[in-house]
């Protein structure tokens, strides 16, 4: 694939797939729309646009994203890799040069790690919310959203904070619906890959009055 192929697929791909995702879901539990925009508007107020200076402090809508990154992460796998000497793993020895291949769902929903591992459920990661640090990644590998160590993705801080951009400002200037006629968002997901298996149609109205 061309660098420039990967980039795209790095910065638009991901983040847009967490926040589609996000919002489906909250769609369908409006509850957590109430609450995230209520965390908005204490932190932000409604007289200017969100900035990137804020996102520390808006937990709850961090927490939205990394739910997004567990729960539906864009690709199955990781890229493969192969062990360059002999390694023990969690008790199972990796002989030099095998290729290992993760799977991020098995990480993210595994039931012996996450309660209700198929719920979309931002709470379970408010204690990670406490400092301020904005990055999504968790080092614990109990869920596979950056990766880490050599080959972990290097646009950790950049991705997560794009990716919490995205969504405080959608939820910040915009009230979101399910469309007339339908009573929930369809949660079918791809066959191939991490994508809604329909795209998003949701009614979104203007927060703020627009200007003439
Ligand atoms: C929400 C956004 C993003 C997510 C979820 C994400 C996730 C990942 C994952 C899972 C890997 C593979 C790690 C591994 O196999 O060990 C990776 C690799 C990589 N990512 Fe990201 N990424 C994101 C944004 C970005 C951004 C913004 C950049 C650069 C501006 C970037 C650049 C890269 C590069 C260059 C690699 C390959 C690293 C290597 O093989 O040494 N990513 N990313």
């Amino acid at each position: 694939m061309h660098a420039r192929q990967e980039l795209m697929f790095a910065t638009v791909d991901n983040p847009s797939n967490a926040v589609e995702w996000a919002l489906a879901e909250m769609l369908n539990q409006p509850e957590m729309l109430q609450k995230a925009t209520e965390k908005l508007d204490a932190v932000v107020g409604k007289d200017r646009l969100v900035q990137e200076s804020d996102l520390p402090r808006l937990k709850y809508v961090k927490a939205c994203v990394k739910e997004s990154f567990r729960l539906h992460p864009l690709a199955p796998f990781n890229v493969p890799h192969v062990s360059t000497q002999d390694t023990v793993v969690g008790g199972y020895l990796i002989p030099k040069g095998s290729h290992v291949i993760l799977s991020r769902p098995g990480l993210g929903r595994n039931p012996r790690i996450w309660e209700d591992p198929l719920k979309y459920k931002p709470e379970r990661h408010m204690k990670d919310m406490e400092d301020a640090r904005m990055d999504l990644n968790d080092p614990e590998l109990t869920m596979f959203s950056f990766s880490t160590g050599r080959r972990g993705c290097p646009g950790v801080l950049l991705g997560s904070t794009l990716t919490v951009m995205l969504l405080a400002r959608l939820l910040q200037c915009f009230s979101w619906k399910i469309p007339p006629g339908h009573s929930q968002i369809d949660l079918a997901e791809c066959e191939d890959a991490g994508f809604l298996s329909k795209p998003l149609v949701a009614v979104a109205e203007p927060r703020f009055p627009q200007p003439n």
